[in-house]
Parts: structure tokens; sequence; C-alpha cells
């Protein structure tokens, strides 16, 4: 196996961090792998047990340990790092997130300042974090993973629902990466066909999902690493294709489809019916307001040149 890129960065060894970097040794998309986070101490324990697996496995991939300036040089850079804080919300949980985050992702994007590659961005409040982070460091291609998830795991709950294989079911979940979720039901297809969607099903398991994992084994970990590797497969542009991820979107910062052809990303937002056009609505209100809370101003438009 030819690795896709010399070498890729990760910023976090947390949950989502671990998950990510054993998913890349084990996927074989790079040569190296340079690992940041708070500490250095972190970043050399993530790497050398990285390494043993490197060993184990006969991976191609490389582990580091690094610091941020240092993941310049990267092809892409995963930034899954979380501030220290006590996350007491019940809804809209992954906004309890968004004053505490804010100030980790500014520094990371001032030191990957015009970094002029693929950043993939998973602290969450994501859709909120990876506007942060695109609009503090002006790089060019900063996706945030998440929506991608939420598609995953609708399909995922149809198959079962429909008792056909998830393969069978295209169908996405746009807008935030939380509560105002889009399902987009009016054109979803199982094996080409459309088919009726139990939508409150659909909506209390996309709700109910994270929670039962976190409370079963701590954190999410690897169904976000999973919407990594796939992510990164398309924007190294080793295979095309489809994903949803947060990017900037008119005038905000929201999950929308985007087709991947040669890792070049082109917005593909299905046709929705007037249900779905209110609740993307309601999702790009509801982060345009929360963004201004992050900022402390109110949001202003992107720059066009930046919008997808
Ligand atoms: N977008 C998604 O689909 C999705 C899914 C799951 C989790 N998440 C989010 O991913 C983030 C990481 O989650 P986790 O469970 O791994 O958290 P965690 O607390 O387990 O780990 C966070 C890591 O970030 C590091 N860190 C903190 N400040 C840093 C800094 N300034 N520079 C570099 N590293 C720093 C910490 O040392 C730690 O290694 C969270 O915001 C979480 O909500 C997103």
């Amino acid at each position: 196996m030819t690795p896709a890129a010399p070498a890729l960065g990760l910023v976090g060894t947390g949950a989502v961090g671990q998950a990510v970097g054993a998913a890349l040794v084990a996927a074989g998309l790079c040569e190296q792998l340079l690992v940041a986070s708070r500490t250095h101490a972190q970043a050399a324990a993530l790497a050398d047990d990285l390494d043993d697996m490197r060993a184990a496995i006969g991976s191609p991939v490389r582990p580091s340990a690094a610091e941020v300036p240092d993941l310049r040089e990267c092809a892409a850079v995963v930034v899954a790092a979380r501030a220290r804080f006590t996350n007491t919300r019940h809804t809209d949980v992954r906004m309890g997130g968004a004053q505490a985050n804010a100030p980790t992702i500014r520094a990371l994007a001032r030191h990957l300042t015009r970094y002029p590659r693929t950043v993939l961005v998973v602290t969450n409040p994501v859709d909120l974090m990876t506007r942060l982070f695109a609009e503090e460091s002006s790089c060019p291609r900063v996706f945030g993973i998440g929506s991608n998830l939420d598609s995953a795991r609708y399909r995922l709950t149809l198959a079962r629902h429909l008792g056909v294989p998830v393969a069978a079911v295209h169908g996405h979940v746009i807008g935030e990466h939380g509560d105002a979720a889009v399902v987009c039901a009016s054109s979803t297809t199982v094996n080409g066909h459309p088919v009726p969607v139990p939508l409150q099903e659909v909506r209390d398991e996309l709700a109910g999902r994270p929670g039962r994992i976190n409370a079963g084994i701590g954190r999410t970990r690897c169904g976000p690493a999973g919407a990594v590797v796939s992510t990164l497969r398309l924007a190294l542009g080793v295979e095309d294709g489809m994903t949803e991820l947060s990017v900037p979107y008119g005038e905000d910062c929201c999950g929308i489809p985007l087709r991947f052809t040669g890792g070049q990303p082109l917005p593909s937002v299905p046709l929705l019916d007037p249900f779905e056009v209110r609740q993307l609505e309601a999702a790009r209100t509801k982060l345009r307001a929360a963004y201004g809370v992050v900022r402390g101003v109110p949001a202003q438009p992107l720059p066009s040149g930046r919008n997808l």
C-alpha cells in the first residue's frame, strides 16, 4: 500500500484523538503521523502507543510527537482538542463547549495561520468551531466533522428499521451537528427508490445515541474517527465521493453534502421539501446567533471568496 500523504497531523490525545490516531495507523493513509496535544508528554505517550500498533500490524504509518506549528508541513491536520470544562447540559449538549473551547480553537488557528492544506475540525460545537477556526486562521480548506457522522447514524437507523443493508440507503443529515440537525427525508432512497422515513424514530436515535455511548464508555470516539478517515480519503483525493461536512454556506457555517472529485469539494445540497427548507433556515438562524455569542460581536457575513 502506498500512503496517500507524506504526513498527517493530529491535535488532541483524548478519546477522539486516540481513536483517530489508531484509525489512521490502521488505514495507512500517510507515512508519518505527527501528534500534538496540550502537553508534549501526552503527545509522546500516544505516539508511543500508536507506534506499538504500527509494529504489531505492520502499518507504514510512523507516529511521532510534535508541536502544533510543526503540523504546517502536513497534508492535513485533524483538530480534536477539547478544553477542560464540565458540561452540565441535558439538551443542546454540544453547545455546552462553545465558550470553553473557543479560546483553544483561536490559539490553534493562530498557530496554523494561512495553512494552505486541509483542516478537519472535530471539536464541538463543531459548526461554530469550524467557522471560528476558518476566520481566525484564514485557512482556505476548513471542514467540520459532524453531519457526516449524523448521516451515518441516520443510514444505519433506517437500514435497521427497513431490514436492508446500510449501503442500500442514500440520505443526508445536514444543518447543525446538534439538536437542529435536518433529516433530508424527502430525498432519501433505498435501492434507488423513495421510502417513507420514520422521522420521529430517526430523530430520537440521533438525539439519544451519543448520550447512550457516553453513558456506557465515557465518550463517543470510534464513530467520529471513522468520519475523519473517510473524509480524509476524499479530501486527499484517494477516492471520489460525497460526504456531509460543516463548511461556510451563505453567511453561515453548517453541515451540507459535498461532492469531492480529485480532492476538490463542490456543494451538493439535495432538493428539500418546504418543511426541510424551514428546518434548515432555523438551524442557520440558531448557529448565526450562537456564533455571535462566541465572537462576542454580532456575526458578520463570511468573505464571499470563502463561501462554498
Ligand atoms: N464532531 C463530532 O462528530 C464529534 C464527536 C465526538 C466528539 N467530538 C468533540 O471532539 C472533542 C474532543 O473530544 P474528546 O472526547 O477526545 O476530549 P478529551 O477531553 O478526551 O480530549 C481532549 C484533548 O485535547 C487536548 N487539548 C486541550 N487543550 C489543548 C490545546 N490548547 N492544544 C492541544 N491540545 C489540547 C487535551 O490535552 C486532550 O488530549 C470534543 O470537543 C468533543 O465534543 C466531536
